[in-house]
């Protein structure tokens, strides 16, 4: 279990995060949602431990995040927004390079089945230059799973890809999380959300609008006298205008 407990970051005047608390269950799709500037990179990469929160405490299954860094750091993959591959190397190239990089001892076979599950395989030997944005979408994804992490954070990991490659890695999601997987997953897209996720944060200007599942959110929209006639709708108006996340906690 993720939780994390009043976090803040800020970068000079300018506070990313104020006062962030969610907590994400194992084998969970937790979506993150917001517009740009809304904080969801900044969170991701304080959990993947690139960057350290100004205040507040993480906790991932009881350790925290601050103490032993080194040990959560092996648990987790991160799929950064921005694509981090060597473009005049192969697809295998790339992925025996990153294993270096994590320090981590798996065969060439290894790597290259984990290439087949994002459909890969066939494109072992090619440069990643001559690979379409939807396969260096998936291969960036293939490289945070190298070390076989418990936990995925993917900073929009679809965005600008075709729709038919888009459906893949969101069916791929699901069965990493049927492996127990964890996953916390920001897009600005809410069909995926809707797709994807057992639970939604809402991110509006660094404060944490709503976290909850579909569920909590459509029965506070109820109490507050809010018709929506389908769940789309419904993460436009928590988008829009939010839910107190201490109501939503109260009625746990
Ligand atoms: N290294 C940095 N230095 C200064 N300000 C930063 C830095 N990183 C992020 N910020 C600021 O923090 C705020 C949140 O940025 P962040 O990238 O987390 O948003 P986001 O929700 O991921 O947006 P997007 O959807 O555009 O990726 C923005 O105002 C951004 O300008």
């Amino acid at each position: 279990m993720i939780q994390i407990e009043n976090i803040s970051k800020r970068y000079g005047k300018k506070m990313s995060l104020q006062n962030v608390s969610m907590t994400i269950e194992k084998g969970e799709i937790y979506g993150l949602l917001g517009s740009n500037g809304a904080g969801k990179s900044t969170l991701l990469s304080i959990l993947a431990t690139i960057s350290e929160p100004t205040s507040g405490e993480i906790t991932i299954d009881g350790l925290s995040l601050r103490k032993k860094k080194k040990q959560i750091r092996d648990r987790i993959g991160y799929v950064p927004q921005d694509i981090a591959l060597w473009e005049d190397q192969t697809v295998k190239e790339n992925m025996v390079l990153w294993s270096k990089f994590a320090k981590q001892h798996v065969s060439d076979k290894q790597l290259y089945d984990i290439c087949q599950m994002v459909q890969l395989g066939e494109k072992w030997h090619e440069k990643v230059s001559s690979l379409s944005g939807g396969m260096k979408r998936k291969l960036n994804i293939a490289v945070a799973l190298i070390h076989n992490p418990d936990i995925l954070l993917m900073d929009e990991p679809t965005v600008g890809i075709d729709i038919q490659s888009k459906l893949e890695i969101n069916h791929y999601i699901r069965q990493l999380a049927q492996q127990g997987k964890t996953i916390i997953y920001t897009t600005h897209d809410m069909s995926e959300i809707l797709f994807l996720c057992e639970k939604v944060g809402i991110l509006k200007e660094g404060v944490l609008q709503f976290s909850g599942t579909l569920e909590q959110a459509r029965k506070k929209a109820g109490v507050e006298g809010i018709t929506t006639t389908n769940d789309e709708e419904l993460l436009y108006y928590l988008f829009e205008y939010g839910i107190k996340i201490a109501d939503i906690n109260r009625e746990r």
